[in-house]
């Protein structure tokens, strides 16, 4: 099976907001929402043969085996009637990049990264409410330390490739939504790729400008010269 696809993936440590940003974006911008650790919960409280191994590895801060989240994502994007997908909180480790490279066949056009300081993450972790098991201080400790050795470099990844926009995590939702919308709504409305203001990671052109223009338009591209992603069978 092969499926015409684009996405975006979202970035940031534990309780840096990509969750609640991903939906508010999803929500305005059409976007399908993936979140690689809604799928993880979702199949641990199925009772699947996952199910204890999953459970024991959020409980530990750790990341799961590529194969398995890479499947879960497979299948959410192939049951997805949209064809703009914004992937939340994955890849977590250069091996999650890897595997989903050679299993799905792309890489995100755009990636969002939200940079949040430790003790606001923490403090939003700690009274997010929501009986996870990882919510508690033990856990975000050790899913810090995982963050900070597995998964930066993975952001270091894309900005090197020049498909990072880093975000100001700080502040209310609604703050760091209006930071995010103008990158959206710009690729959305213009032809030409936005110019952005100077930071680190953030190119003053997107490389990828032309195919999250494509991503973010519907999804009618025949006439369009772009490069089709495809998502080959597992
Ligand atoms: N800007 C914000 N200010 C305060 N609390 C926030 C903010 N953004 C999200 N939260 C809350 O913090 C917790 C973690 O946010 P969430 O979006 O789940 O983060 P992540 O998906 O990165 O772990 C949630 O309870 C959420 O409601
Ligand atoms: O690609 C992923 C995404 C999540 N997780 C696991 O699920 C937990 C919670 O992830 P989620 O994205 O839901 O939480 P957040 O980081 O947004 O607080 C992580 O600590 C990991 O144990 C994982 O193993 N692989």
């Amino acid at each position: 099976m092969e499926l015409l696809s684009g996405f975006a993936v979202l970035l940031g440590g534990p309780g840096s907001g990509k969750g609640t940003q991903c939906l508010k974006i999803a929500e305005t911008f059409g976007f399908k929402h993936i979140g690689a650790g809604d799928l993880l919960r979702k199949e641990m409280y199925s009772g699947s043969e996952n199910g204890a191994m999953i459970q024991k590895l959020m409980t530990e801060g750790g990341i799961a085996p590529s194969e398995v989240t890479v499947k879960l994502i497979k299948k959410a994007i192939e049951s997805a009637e949209s064809c703009k997908f914004l992937i939340d909180g994955f890849p977590r480790s250069e091996e999650n990049r890897m595997v989903y490279e050679r299993i799905i066949g792309a890489e995100p056009n755009f990636v969002l990264f939200f940079d949040c300081p430790e003790e606001v993450m923490v403090k939003r972790v700690l009274s997010r409410n929501e009986g996870r098991v990882d919510d508690n201080e033990h856990t975000v400790k050790e899913r810090l330390k995982v963050y900070k050795a597995i998964t930066l470099p993975v952001v270091n990844h894309y900005a090197k490739k020049g498909k990072l926009y880093k975000v100001d995590g700080t502040g209310t939702q609604e703050e760091i939504f209006e930071r995010v919308q103008p990158v959206f709504t710009s690729l959305r409305e213009s032809q030409k790729g936005p110019m952005l203001s100077a930071d680190p990671y953030t190119p003053s052109h997107y490389p990828a400008y032309d195919l999250l223009h494509l991503i973010l338009s519907e999804c009618s591209i025949p006439e369009l010269e772009f490069d089709y992603i495809r998502i080959h069978a597992m």
